[in-house]
């Protein structure tokens, strides 16, 4: 059986950082991010209703102005609905076509900061929150972006809870700058490939 591990948590938090280490040893990660942006952009059904939902300056030129879609979802939870309910059901209709390629053995990963939000939950069979301290993820991501406290804190507020999160998930991995991650990362492939056996018996 194909296992799929959902990656999730807030801003900062690591996510990217714990999918990088689990495609370094082997396991192909999802980033439903970067894909979602390259389906709002080629896929034409999308482009219509998005159009017909903001108006059709959202797209200019061919291209996708997130200006205007940022302005349009963020700080308007309606809006975020409306605008995920064009977006999403084509995302999870990819995800489940870039999972046959895989065939029906292994572990492949998701990640998306709203996994749970968008109803991707049913999609994995596990869930894994990565967490960090609210003041490591503030410094973390004003660090990344050369962002504000005020702007972090606001999408940090915008987004579910951390003990949401937890609550749906099975395993939580501590990336808070002590905690020692790899050995974290490496335990949960162990968990989770339990059934899968890569070495040759040397008897057989
Ligand atoms: C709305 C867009 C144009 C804004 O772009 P911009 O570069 O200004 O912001 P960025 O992508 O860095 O996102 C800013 C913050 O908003 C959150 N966010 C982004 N998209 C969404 C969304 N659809 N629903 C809820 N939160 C979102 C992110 O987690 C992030 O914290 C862009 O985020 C987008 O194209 N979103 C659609 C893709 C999507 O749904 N991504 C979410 C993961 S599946
Ligand atoms: N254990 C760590 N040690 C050092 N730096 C780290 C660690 N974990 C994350 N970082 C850094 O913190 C920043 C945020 O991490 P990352 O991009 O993985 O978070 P994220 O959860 O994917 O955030 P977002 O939802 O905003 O995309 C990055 O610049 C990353 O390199």
């Amino acid at each position: 059986m194909l296992i799929k591990v959902g990656i999730t948590g807030g801003i900062g938090s690591g996510k990217s950082v714990v999918s990088r280490l689990l495609e370094i040893m082997g396991i192909p990660v999802y980033i439903s991010d970067t894909e979602a942006k390259r389906i709002t952009c080629t896929d034409t059904v999308i482009r219509r209703e998005l159009c017909a939902l903001v108006g059709q300056e959202v797209f200019q030129g061919g291209e996708l102005n997130r200006t205007l879609l940022a302005e349009y979802m963020f700080g308007y939870p309606e809006h975020v609905k409306e605008v995920n309910a064009i977006i999403h059901p084509r995302v999870k209709d990819d995800f489940r076509q870039w999972t046959v390629r895989f065939g029906n053995n292994g572990l492949v990963g998701m990640e998306s900061a709203i996994l749970i939000e968008s109803g991707f939950r049913e999609e994995v069979d596990f869930l894994v929150m990565v967490y960090a301290p609210l003041e490591v993820r503030v410094e973390r991501a004003m660090k990344r972006d050369c962002s504000s406290r005020e702007l972090v804190l606001k999408r940090i507020e915008a987004q579910m809870s951390d003990e949401a999160k937890r609550e749906q998930a099975d395993f939580v991995i501590v990336n808070d700058n002590e905690t020692p991650l790899i050995p974290q990362v490496l335990e949960l492939i162990s968990l989770l490939s339990k059934n899968n056996h890569y070495l040759c018996d040397a008897k057989k």
